[in-house]
This record gives C-alpha cells, structure tokens and sequence, in this order.
C-alpha cells in the first residue's frame, strides 16, 4: 500500500487523513478543532472494514493550547481507535501549504530551506502559512524518518495570464513587494474540474468550467481546458467572494477611511477584515447553516446577508462567462456548495437567457456523489462536486517522492 497521512494545518483547526493513495481510500480522518482556544475538541474516524468494531469511531472535548498538542491528540486517535500507524505506516507526509507565492509551483519535499520560504510567506498569508509551518514541524518531530511534502494552494493558479494576475498599480512598487494575485484553493478547483470533467464523459482539454469552492473561505476559478486562467482570490485570501468571516472585494479606499476616521489602526483593519466580516460581520453567523436558519427564522440582516453573498457570487460567474466566451460546466464544491441549495439557486436564477437553467428538484435533492443539478436540455451543465482536497494531497504527495 501507499499510504500517506496529509495534514491540513488551519488557523485554528488540523484536519488529516490517512489514504491509501494509489486506490484512493482513506482509512483514517479526523479533525482537532478550536486549537489555541476554549473548548477544544477532537473527531477521529476509523473507515472500512475494521470500522464495525465498537469504539472506533471518536468524539471528545481535549484541550489543545497549540498544534503540537493537536497532533499528539491525533495521534492518540490513531493509537486508541485505529488504524495503527505502527501497523499502516505512512510512506510520507504531505501537507497544504496555502501561499507558495511565485516560487512553488510543483509538489516540494520539505527541507529547511522550504520551510524558511513558507515562513517568509506569512505576511501573503497570515491566516495560513503559520499554521501550515507548525503542522509541520509537529508532524516532522513524529515522524522524522519519512518525506514531507508541500503541496501548495496557489500552485493550480501559476497558468493565469499576466492580464489576470496583475493589479493595476505602480510597477516597480509591485515587483519590489510581490504584488499579484496568486490565487488560493487550488488543490479543490484542479481536483473538481478534473473529477467534472470525467463525469461528464469529456477531456478536460476540450471543456471550459467554472468552479465555484465555497467553505469558510470561498473562491471561484475559471478553468478553461484543465488550467486555471482567472481566480477570485488575490495576493492574500482576503480578495473576491464574501466568506465566513472576511469580506472579500471591497474599495480599497475604505481601508484608508478607517484608519483616518474611524480610528482604527492596521492590526484592527486587518481583523475587521479578515475575522469579523463577510456573512459573520453582516448577519451575525459565520456558519452558514446558522445564517439560513436565522434567515428563514425571519431575521432581516440575516437575509441581506444572504443576499450580498449571492450577488457577488452571481457577479463571478458573469465575469468568467464572459472571460470564457461561455462555458460547458460549472461546478459547486465545498461545505455550502456541496450543501446548501438556497445558496445555489440564488446565485443562478436569472441566468436562462446565459443558457444555465436550474432545475429545482435536482438542486433540492440531497445525496452524497458527485451530481447533476442543471436541467437535461441547459446548454450549461451544473454540478455539485464534492471536493477531496486531502486524495489529491495525498496523490501528488506520492508522484514527489516517487519521482
Ligand atoms: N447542510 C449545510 N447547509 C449549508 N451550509 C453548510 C452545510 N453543511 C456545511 N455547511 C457550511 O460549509 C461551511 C464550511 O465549509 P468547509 O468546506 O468545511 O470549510 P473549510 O474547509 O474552509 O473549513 C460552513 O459555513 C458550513 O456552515
Ligand atoms: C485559502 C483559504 O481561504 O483557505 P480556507 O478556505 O481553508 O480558509
Ligand atoms: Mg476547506
């Protein structure tokens, strides 16, 4: 077997999954939440075949003030709930690493060296690389003796063309600070366009998609002919759909009346930004079951949340329809892509005379694959695509080390 654990570092969270790469199951998942904060807890699933014995399945609070302790507690999961690793032992470790900046584009076998590279990318991704940095040395201490391998959010988005990775500011100012947009969740938008692709009976090459990941973060991505050519999400995670708690797009120039008039200081717009904004900052939740709940419940800022988040995702889609000139496929993937039919119908009503024709029993219809949610005669193939951004980790984390 090949078995490679990946690792998921978050901000607050370590999410993992032990797969059998070369099959693509996983034996193992698990998530240690609420890292650095009250209230920790841990999940561990034990999948197949041994998965009947009672006990193998675990959910408990534990107290986890930083990553080192969440990847004891994972490994804890393992020892007490199986698989064991003594028994499965990874042939490697491959780890998200959200900004690879424009120095990674391919899979890349931790050294040093990379990780003083990741590290001085923390000011384009300070949400992520300090945590995807700690996952790493925690899972280097515990298993010191097999590769880890980076696999790198912004590495799908490095065939963009310059016209879309350029932000229209002074030259030399951007060359000399990195400025650019480098695009994020590319592991997802590469594994979903691909996995849409196949379902669709079509090459990849022939096909122009739209790929909509929509989680905490959110990002769209226009795929045309299986490579990344536009992306919403920019230098940093901050930019284009409105997410959990940041704000995406917005005038730069409000960033500037802040910090004149309202009196906040660079930290605190940064906060505001990236943690008390997007539906959280607008309708009172982050999670966006939470946010349907209070809209139906009938509570006005929760449906204005709504709202703005389908108005910018709808203004996405127009933008890379017409980047495309047209598209064959869009596909939702992620927490409220993959879950939530009042989002979907939302961002695509109104869009019949662009040949995208929802079909409301479909969207409505709940199952766990990969599906169809368009009408049989639109001219645009909409899909729900569960993403799995942990097998493609896991695959390319082989092809390093095989290579
Ligand atoms: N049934 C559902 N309906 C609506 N939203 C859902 C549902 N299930 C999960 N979500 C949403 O998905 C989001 C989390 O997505 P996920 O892809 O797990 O995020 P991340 O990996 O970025 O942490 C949350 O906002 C959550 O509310
Ligand atoms: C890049 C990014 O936003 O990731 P996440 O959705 O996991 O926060
Ligand atoms: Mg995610």
């Amino acid at each position: 077997m090949s078995l490679v654990l990946v690792v998921n570092s978050g901000s607050s969270s370590l999410k993992y999954q032990l797969v059998d790469a070369a099959s693509g199951e996983a034996l193992a998942s698990g998530l240690v939440e609420r890292i650095g904060r009250e209230g920790g807890h841990a999940r561990h699933r034990h999948e197949g075949p041994e998965n009947d014995s009672l006990g193998s399945n675990w959910d408990a609070a534990v107290d986890v003030p930083d990553h080192f302790a969440a990847f004891d507690v994972m490994l804890e999961g393992f020892a007490a709930h199986g698989p064991s690793l003594e028994q499965h032992p990874p042939v490697a470790v491959g780890h998200r690493v959200v900004q690879g900046g424009a120095r990674f584009f391919e899979p890349t076998v931790i050294t040093p060296l990379v990780k003083i590279n990741i590290d001085e990318l923390s000011s384009l991704a300070p949400l992520h690389n300090p945590a995807n940095l700690e996952g790493i040395e925690a899972a280097q201490r515990a298993f010191p003796e097999v590769p880890h391998v980076a696999v790198f959010d912004t590495a799908f988005h490095q065939t963009m063309p310059p016209a879309a990775f350029t932000y229209a500011i002074d030259r030399d100012v951007a060359t000399k600070h990195r400025i650019r947009r480098y695009g994020f969740h590319g592991t997802s938008h590469r594994y979903v366009s691909r996995a849409a692709a196949e379902f669709v009976g079509r090459p990849v090459e022939e096909l122009d998609q739209i790929v909509l990941h929509l989680g905490n973060g959110a990002s769209a991505c226009a795929v045309a002919g299986g490579r990344s050519v536009d992306t919403s999400m920019g230098m940093t995670p901050l930019e284009g759909l409105v997410m959990g708690t940041r704000s995406g797009d917005l005038d730069p120039a409000i960033l500037l009346h802040l910090q004149r008039r309202a009196g906040l200081d660079v930290d605190g717009v940064d906060e505001l930004l990236n943690r008390r904004s997007g539906i959280l900052g607008l309708g009172g939740h982050a999670d966006m079951r939470d946010l349907v709940d209070a809209a139906e419940a009938g509570e006005e800022r929760a449906a204005l949340a709504l709202e703005v988040y389908a108005h910018r995702l709808k203004a996405y889609i127009g933008a890379y329809l017409a980047q495309l000139g047209g598209v064959d496929v869009i596909s939702f993937t992620a927490g409220v892509g993959e879950n939530s039919a009042p989002v979907r119908a939302a961002a695509l009503t109104g869009l019949e005379r662009l040949g995208i024709e929802l079909d409301a029993e479909r969207n409505a219809t709940r199952s766990g694959g990969i599906r169809v949610i368009s009408t049989d005669a639109s001219p645009v193939t909409v899909l729900v695509v569960p993403t799995d951004e942990e097998l493609e980790i896991a695959r390319q984390t082989l092809e390093a080390v095989s290579a």
